[in-house]
């Protein structure tokens, strides 16, 4: 009936605001045993009426069987990898040749936000709904492993607010925090399995299971950090503005990011996060510093396999205990 049928959306739309709440903002708005309360309701209504059940629906991250394999996909905007810099000259090098390929001696304007140590994704939204979720793999060709991120509490299974898209492929970092990662290893040894490496192995190994019941049992998280594919809006006019509008959409982005002008700036940046790298909850591997206007972006464009317009500067590798 009507009401059913309106119960069901309703109960949809309000655990999908309170997960995002939750897990995207880290700001709960009401006591698990509440979004406990509704989830049931909403299981009994699906299991009722199975004809109620929708791609949406937050009892549908958890998948049904495993799978044999993972098909292909294409990816229609390479997902690049990026060139490094080590040390602040060469740092400094890569804003002269940004600056000679612009032709101009002004100071430029950069995004910086931490270069996490996770695995990189390419999440496909049509009409807002997650359709697809894709591994970088070689750049070209990923591995479709939509169920398992599906599973993963801070990825929207449907984005939010007025100006959606007709397409859009959200990239992001896939991730483990390092609490996660050592509870994970204690439960590894705990049931005589091998322990992993980093949190980004563990990472990437929850997340290319065949089965989607384990990738849920594991602590993953997202940031998101990059737009490929957008239909039906035009492409935001800088890197800033594009974060803000997929922030507003309901994914998950860096809070560290900052838009900086100039070189000073960015050393102060690298310096400020290099102090704080270990108190962070997650591992990084440097800071990516990009062009934020999306014109200048475009003139720059990419040299054989990453953008002339972006940067990774890396820290020194830590020593991970392997416990
Ligand atoms: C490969 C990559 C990786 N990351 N990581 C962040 N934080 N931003 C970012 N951007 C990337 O590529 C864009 C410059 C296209």
């Amino acid at each position: 009936s009507i009401d059913i049928k309106q119960r069901a959306a309703e109960l949809r739309d309000l655990l999908n605001h309170y997960s995002y709440q939750y897990y995207v903002l880290d700001n709960p708005e009401v006591p698990d045993a509440e979004y406990d309360r509704l989830f049931r309701e909403l299981q009994t209504i699906e299991s009722d009426y199975p004809e109620l059940l929708s791609a949406d629906s937050p009892t549908q991250r958890v998948g049904g069987q495993a799978l044999d394999k993972f098909d292909e996909v294409q990816h229609a905007i390479p997902m690049l990898s990026l060139d490094n810099v080590f040390d602040q000259q060469e740092l400094t090098a890569f804003d002269k040749r940004v600056r000679d390929w612009l032709n101009t001696n002004q100071q430029q304007t950069y995004a910086a936000e931490p270069k996490l140590d996770g695995l990189a994704i390419s999440i496909r939204y049509e009409n807002g709904v997650l359709v697809q979720a894709a591994t970088r793999g070689d750049g070209s060709t990923g591995e479709d492993v939509t169920v398992n991120v599906r599973t993963i509490n801070s990825v929207p299974l449907k984005l939010q607010g007025e100006h959606i898209p007709a397409v859009v492929e959200i990239r992001g970092e896939i991730f483990m925090p390092k609490a996660g990662f050592e509870k994970l290893n204690q439960s590894q040894l705990a049931n005589n399995k091998k322990p992993f490496v980093n949190p980004r192995n563990a990472a990437a190994g929850s997340l290319r299971q065949l089965d989607s019941k384990i990738t849920a049992s594991r602590p993953l998280e997202i940031y998101c950090y990059g737009i490929g594919v957008i239909e039906g809006i035009s492409r935001p006019a800088s890197h800033s503005a594009a974060m803000s509008l997929i922030a507003e959409w309901g994914c998950r982005i860096s809070p560290e990011l900052k838009v900086l002008d100039g070189l000073e700036a960015c050393q102060q940046y690298i310096d400020d996060l290099a102090q704080r790298r270990d108190s962070l909850e997650y591992d990084i591997d440097g800071v990516v510093f990009k062009v934020d206007d999306t014109i200048l972006q475009e003139r720059l464009g990419f040299v054989s396999r990453a953008p002339r317009w972006a940067i990774a500067y890396k820290f020194p590798a830590q020593e991970e205990m392997t416990t």
